[in-house]
């Protein structure tokens, strides 16, 4: 969306011409108006490209307005123009959804700069350009039709220029890690690296160790020196996956990184000093964790600094089949077979279904579609709905139970803390036990197959298949 056509909203009428004037300067159409009542009417009606509004009004203030015009018209990008200038009053708004804030007196050149800025990242987020620039294995394409998820990924674009701890917040399986991902690729870092780490999947000890790495003999196990996921996000952004989970002695710790970017290493009196940028995620209300006392309060502040939710697919039906096609391409041209078409009656179930179990739960059920379907047709019988369910119990490719050889588990299991196993999806429950233990070999992987009661082939195989799916790299 190009910006042709700006509303001026102040109530002073002397700063109300001198921001029009500035905005006509640089060749836009502008209208002015002194109320921003008269305003929500007037943007009701016309297609404005960007409203530029004063923050402190006597009818609404300008927080309240960017509220509004969200509720209205998602996706008109608001600027707040203040003379009093604070953080709080920045966090508000764009909390509230405004894309900048402009301090007066502005300037056309500053102004410029920030019309110049959200152009960009509205072209960023036009649906063709972006899946053009997502093709790659390694930037995996976001499929996005929905008013909503557009919204959202206007909401991570902008945020990914700025510094500050993001937390997204969503069920399972809407694609959070995804929105996590595009930050980082959209980010001053993107060049840096991008490290997840799934907080629920491990221990106390093992996370603690895992996050901050640990010194040679530090604890029973600890054979040699390992640098934690902190120094290997050094430079780019770290992606906290169910941070709900983490026990108070890490909350602690990750607080203190998040305030003085310095932590030491488990077992270790060094200050490691890193520039990293988190990104945390959850599908629990954190706000219910900490009244409940579960959750630092301190930490939740520092986390929520930048937040964003991904609704969940039933509330955003028009994604589905875009994202069903998406996925029927995807799986056929792995296994190699032409992408089958879906039928009308497969549509039609697609959409009837609620999705408990979000993008995740569809993305199984069509790659068990792609197997099944015979011919060039994928209809409503290759779908089998709630098979993937209880989605809490089932990961994405369904390996762990599908597997003849059971027994292999156990081992892979006795290295969690049974606390977090109910909450947890076996399938990424395994494939975080193996990349552990290959971490924790060198890579040896008849060494980690031995301490994992399982042969090294079929450690292979699952290495191979999550390959091929993009689980691993
Ligand atoms: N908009 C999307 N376009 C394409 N694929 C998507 C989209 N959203 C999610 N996916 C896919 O759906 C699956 C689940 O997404 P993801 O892992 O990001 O969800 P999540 O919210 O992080 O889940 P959890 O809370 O369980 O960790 C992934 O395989 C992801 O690639």
């Amino acid at each position: 969306m190009t910006i042709e056509r700006i509303l001026v909203v102040d109530d002073d009428p002397l700063s109300r011409e001198f921001l029009g004037e500035a905005a006509r300067s640089l060749g836009y159409t502008v209208e002015t108006l002194g109320s921003p009542l008269r305003a929500l009417e007037r943007i009701a009606k016309t297609d404005f490209d960007l409203v530029l509004t004063d923050l402190r009004m006597p009818e609404l203030d300008g927080i309240e307005l960017v509220r509004r015009v969200n509720e209205l018209e998602p996706g008109l990008p608001l600027v707040l123009v203040t003379a009093h200038g604070s953080v709080k009053s920045a966090v508000d708004a764009m909390q509230a959804g405004a894309r900048d804030m402009l301090m007066k007196p502005v300037t056309p050149e500053g102004l410029g700069i920030v019309i110049e800025r959200i152009a960009a990242t509205n072209r960023l987020v036009n649906e063709n350009e972006y899946l053009r620039s997502q093709q790659s294995e390694a930037h995996p394409q976001i499929v996005a039709r929905s008013p909503r998820i557009l919204q959202t990924l206007r909401s991570a674009a902008r945020i990914a220029h700025s510094r500050g701890t993001v937390l997204i917040s969503g069920e399972s399986g809407t694609g959070k890690e995804r929105i996590a991902q595009f930050i980082h690729e959209n980010s001053p870092r993107k060049d840096g690296p991008f490290i997840r780490v799934n907080c629920a999947a491990l221990s106390e000890q093992l996370l603690e160790s895992e996050l901050f790495g640990h010194e040679k003999g530090s604890f029973t196990g600890a054979h040699r020196r390992h640098e934690g996921r902190f120094e290997l996000a050094d430079g780019g952004t770290l992606l906290l996956d169910e941070i709900g989970e983490i026990s108070p002695a890490v909350q602690a710790k990750l607080l203190r990184v998040l305030e003085e970017n310095e932590f030491e290493r488990v077992g270790g009196d060094r200050t490691i000093s890193v520039d990293v940028r988190v990104v945390a995620a959850t599908n629990r209300k954190l706000a219910d964790e900490v009244a409940d006392g579960r959750f630092r309060e301190d930490l939740y502040y520092r986390l929520h600094v930048l937040p964003i939710h991904v609704d969940p697919l039933r509330e955003r039906p028009e994604d589905i089949l875009p994202l069903a096609d998406h996925f029927a391409r995807h799986f056929a041209l792995q296994s190699g077979v032409t992408p089958p078409e879906l039928s009308e009656d497969a549509r039609r179930a697609l959409e009837d279904w609620n999705w408990p179990g979000n993008v995740r739960e569809l993305e199984n059920v069509i790659q068990r579609a792609v197997v099944l379907a015979r011919g060039d047709q994928l209809r409503s019988e290759d779908l089998s709905f709630g098979a993937a369910l209880p989605v809490s119990a089932r990961g994405p490719i369904g390996i762990v139970g599908d597997d003849d050889d059971d027994d292999e588990h156990s081992n892979v299991h006795s290295i969690y803390d049974p606390a977090v196993l109910a909450n947890r999806k076996l399938a990424d429950i395994e494939r975080d036990a193996i990349l552990a233990t290959l971490d924790e070999t060198g890579g040896n992987k008849t060494e980690a197959a031995r301490r994992l009661g399982v042969t090294a082939r079929t450690l292979s195989n699952k290495m191979k298949l999550w390959r091929q799916l993009g689980l691993v790299a």
